[in-house]
């Protein structure tokens, strides 16, 4: 498998904090134009596992690959490839929709003309009026829309979501996985971490569970009804029983 056909890799990954052993032989590998949902319990190491990715956290052992790019040894190239959705996304309230975008996108020397930005803040479902607001008075789904905008106009290969759905409605939910799904068809490899089982059913492709630092089991997709969400929600609880045993 080429680092195009699988931009993000992970194998028998270990991670410390101190001594304790947070990721514990965690292997993990992701297509080009697929989602898969990594749902654990609290502190299963799901927040870590991208921040590897990142390069942020440093690993006691395993390989770690981003599109070639060992995080470790060179994080901004790795996250030259991947646009990160973190659970609360970070924006400027004084700026507004466009100026936002304006501004993260040459942070990251990826400028890109007015029109090209309202476009995806279109795409990404943010109304004609608030494109020129400032983000003070947006609520956490407008803010998501902004956010995905950015990321739909870098065009990276990855995208990584920590828990992208929490405090979004039903409907911005669905909203919110129709543009991974979109993100996804044009070729994006997608890691979401979330606790959301109807989103996680949803949008991905693949689940994988994670239990005291490893993937335990790993879930494709499969018929009409893609996941039986009841199996999911007992498999959750199991694991997090498990977890605070
Ligand atoms: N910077 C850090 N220093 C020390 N320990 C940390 C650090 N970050 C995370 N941990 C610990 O590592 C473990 C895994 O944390 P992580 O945030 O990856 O879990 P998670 O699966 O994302 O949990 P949650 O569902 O609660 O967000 C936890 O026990 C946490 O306390």
């Amino acid at each position: 498998m080429t680092d195009r056909a699988e931009p993000i890799r992970l194998h028998d990954v270990t991670l410390f904090y101190g001594d304790h052993r947070v990721l514990d032989g965690l292997s993990l590998s992701i297509r080009s134009g697929s989602v898969t949902a990594l749902l654990g319990g609290n502190g299963a190491g799901k927040s870590t596992t991208l921040s590897v990715l990142l390069g942020f956290a440093k690993t006691g052992g395993g390989e770690v690959s981003v599109c070639g790019i060992d995080p470790a040894v060179d994080p901004d190239g790795a996250r030259r490839q991947i646009a990160y959705l973190p659970e609360n996304v970070a924006l400027y309230e004084h700026l507004s929709a466009v100026e936002n975008a304006d501004y993260l996108l040459a942070l990251s020397g990826e400028r890109q003309a007015r029109a090209a930005i309202t476009d995806a803040l279109a795409a990404a479902g943010l109304q004609e009026r608030a494109w020129d607001q400032r983000l003070g008075g947006f609520s956490k789904g407008m803010r998501q829309k902004v956010a995905i905008a950015v990321a739909l106009l870098r065009q990276v290969p990855v995208l990584l979501l920590d828990e992208p759905t929490s405090g979004l409605d039903p409907r911005a939910t669905a909203d919110f996985n129709a543009l991974v799904t979109a993100v996804r068809d044009r070729g994006t490899a997608v890691l979401m971490v979330t606790h959301d089982l109807l989103s996680a059913a949803d949008v991905a492709d693949r689940i994988a569970f994670l239990e005291g630092g490893r993937v335990v089991d790993d879930i494709a997709a499969s018929g009409p009804e893609r996941f039986d969400v009841r199996a999911l929600h007992a498999r959750f609880q199991t694991g997090t029983a498990a977890i605070a045993a």
